[in-house]
């Protein structure tokens, strides 16, 4: 089991309020990120968790078990860190058991349970190599493989793939999906980067400045963001915000339109010149500067033939208008 609930946590760093107060559950089996910009207190907050860092103030439970002042090692939370922290004169194999070892495991039930780890990371031909004979996403699985075999009742990701190159972020966010769904084991896991927290969360956290955004499923953060600053960190590129007399005619302070949602239209809409155009072959972007809009982001699917220069007319697709009030707030 592992629902985690947090309660009124806050923390401090002398004088400097980090996180001020935040209330947040995790249901067991859940995929939880913790997505934000950098500085805003997602490590912070993981560290709370895991019980490397103490609570200024506010509790915790894990289950039923109030774990507020418990060091890490009694907590049975796995965190798995981006530098990984392998042993390099060790074996994978060894490496994977060094937690069992440390906790008095018997030599049989070691092999056992690294043998079942290695199975389902696909390291079992790798078990009698050393960290410096493997590429960086074998040795992030040789992390994570030695977090499996404790049977923790949450695992805890700090940035793991932040090391990777692009294409093995992608393969190993994938890979750690899976794992989710065969393990159903909850999962915490901190990133920077939007697409990753869209792709793998159950659930995702907008943190900033230490206050909670929004908290809810990639769709809903996408479909309804909270505010403008949700609004703005979910979906790439970002979603375009129009204020002036645009968004008065809408009642609102603001509206927003993802780049995806603006059409290219014959007649009507909002006339403008495209700046900046990027042919990707699957999508085209361009940065089309309008005299009512100001400068908005088109994301266009396949190949659009405009270039720097043309005039283009865009119109908001029916019903993808987002309107937000004072502070920012959703309507
Ligand atoms: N031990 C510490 N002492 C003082 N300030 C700290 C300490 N650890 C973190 N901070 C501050 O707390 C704030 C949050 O840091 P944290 O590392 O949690 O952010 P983050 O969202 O994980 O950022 P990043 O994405 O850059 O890793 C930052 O302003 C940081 O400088």
């Amino acid at each position: 089991m592992g629902k985690i609930v947090l309660k009124s946590v806050r923390k401090a760093f002398g004088e400097v309020d980090v996180i001020p107060g935040l209330d947040l559950t995790i249901e067991d089996g859940e995929f939880v990120v913790f997505v934000g910009p950098s500085g805003c207190g997602k490590s912070t907050l993981l560290r709370l968790i895991a019980g490397l860092e103490d609570l200024t103030s506010g509790t915790m439970h894990i289950d039923a078990r109030e774990v507020t002042s418990a060091p890490p090692a009694q907590r049975g939370l796995a965190m798995v860190f981006q530098s990984y922290a392998l042993y390099p004169h060790m074996s994978v194999r060894k490496n994977i058991a060094f937690p069992l070892k440390m906790a008095g495991a018997s030599p049989e039930e070691q092999e056992k349970k690294v043998t079942a780890a290695a199975k389902v990371l696909n390291l079992t031909n790798y078990l009698d190599r050393r960290p410096g004979q493997l590429s960086g996403g074998q040795r992030q699985r040789v992390a994570i493989g030695r977090a499996i075999v404790r049977e923790p009742s949450a695992f805890l990701f700090d940035e793991p793939l932040s090391n990777l190159d692009a294409a093995l972020r992608v393969t190993m966010r994938q890979e750690i999906t899976e794992l989710h769904q065969s393990l159903k084991t909850t999962m915490i896991y901190v990133t920077h980067d939007q697409v990753e927290a869209m792709t793998m969360a159950d659930k995702i956290v907008v943190l900033n400045a230490g206050r909670i955004e929004q908290v809810g499923s990639p769709m809903e953060l996408y479909h309804k963001p909270a505010n403008t600053f949700v609004a703005g960190f979910i979906g790439s590129p970002k979603m375009n915000l129009i204020g002036g007399a645009l968004a008065a005619a809408e009642g609102a302070d603001q509206i927003g339109i993802r780049p995806e949602h603006l059409g290219i239209v014959t007649e009507g809409g909002w006339e403008g010149t495209v700046g900046l155009s990027e042919h990707l072959g699957s999508d085209t972007f361009l940065k089309v500067t309008t005299g009512q809009a100001g400068v908005l982001t088109v994301r266009a699917p396949g190949e659009v033939m405009l270039r720097h220069g043309d005039k283009v007319r865009l119109a908001p697709m029916p019903g993808k208008l987002h309107r937000f009030g004072k502070d920012g707030v959703a309507l």
